[in-house]
């Protein structure tokens, strides 16, 4: 044998013998007024289709996704939470704790949703969430643009005034752009992986099973019970 391939018989071993690389789970809460969208969107990004039929959420659903950004996979797993006050007060602690990022959502045909933002914004303040925290703001529902009440330059001013990124989208219809090419649904693709690089460049927060081995698994075998039916809690 020689010298090479000895040496590199020695790096094979070593690298089997090295654990697997881990991959790094980041907790992304999406929050908004009942109705808005956000399992919609979640679904949307998660299982990459729109749901045939969505229920108010009750508690918390969880969707997962491993992305992977720069050669690392990533799990970016996506707190959709309850919009409605009555199925939230149980779980409010929970969603707060360990969040890695926040994505606002409203609804451009609902006035009403995009009014409540400024309340969305101080119970993350109330739960002790900074400006280091990533957040983005999304418009949903801009396939319904004629009945748009939320016009884009208040929402940019109202995303420039906190500091975020403002998204328009649909997580329903995507419709071809002026240049016919790109369409809504790659937003909800954009807004999701805009989050992903913010927090690729974060410390590893939380490490779980080592990449490509329970955690496709894991997605896949929760991308079916998506199928069949909903995955929630609420502790
Ligand atoms: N036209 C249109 N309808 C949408 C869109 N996104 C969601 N919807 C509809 O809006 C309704 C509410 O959607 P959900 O995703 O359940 O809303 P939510 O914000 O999760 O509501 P809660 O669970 O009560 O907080 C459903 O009837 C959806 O089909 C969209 O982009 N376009």
């Amino acid at each position: 044998m020689t010298d090479v391939e000895s040496s590199l018989e020695f790096t094979s071993s070593l690298s089997s013998s090295l654990p697997p690389p881990r991959t790094r789970i980041f907790k992304i809460i999406v929050i908004g007024d009942s109705g808005v969208g956000k399992t919609c969107l979640t679904y949307r990004f998660c299982a990459g289709k729109f749901p045939d039929k969505t229920e108010a959420t009750i508690g918390v659903d969880f969707r997962e996704r491993i992305i992977e950004i720069d050669g690392e996979k990533i799990k970016l797993q996506l707190w959709d939470t309850a919009g409605q006050e009555r199925f939230r007060k149980s779980m409010v602690q929970h969603y707060y704790r360990n969040v890695h990022a926040v994505v606002f959502v409203y609804d451009v045909t609902s006035a009403t949703s995009f009014r409540s933002l400024p309340a969305w914004i101080e119970e993350c303040k109330q739960h002790s969430l900074g400006h280091e925290v990533p957040r983005i703001l999304v418009g949903n529902k801009c396939d319904l643009r004629h009945a748009a009440q939320v016009g884009t330059d208040v929402a940019q001013q109202f995303a420039d005034a906190h500091s975020m990124p403002l998204f328009e989208t649909s997580a329903k219809n995507p419709q071809a752009d002026e240049d016919g090419k790109r369409s809504n649904s790659d937003h909800v693709e954009a807004i999701f992986m805009t989050v992903a690089h913010k927090l690729k460049s974060q410390k590893p927060l939380v490490l779980s099973q080592p990449a490509g081995t329970r955690d496709t698994v894991l997605l896949r075998s929760r991308r079916e019970e998506e199928e069949k039916g909903r995955w929630s809690c609420m502790c």
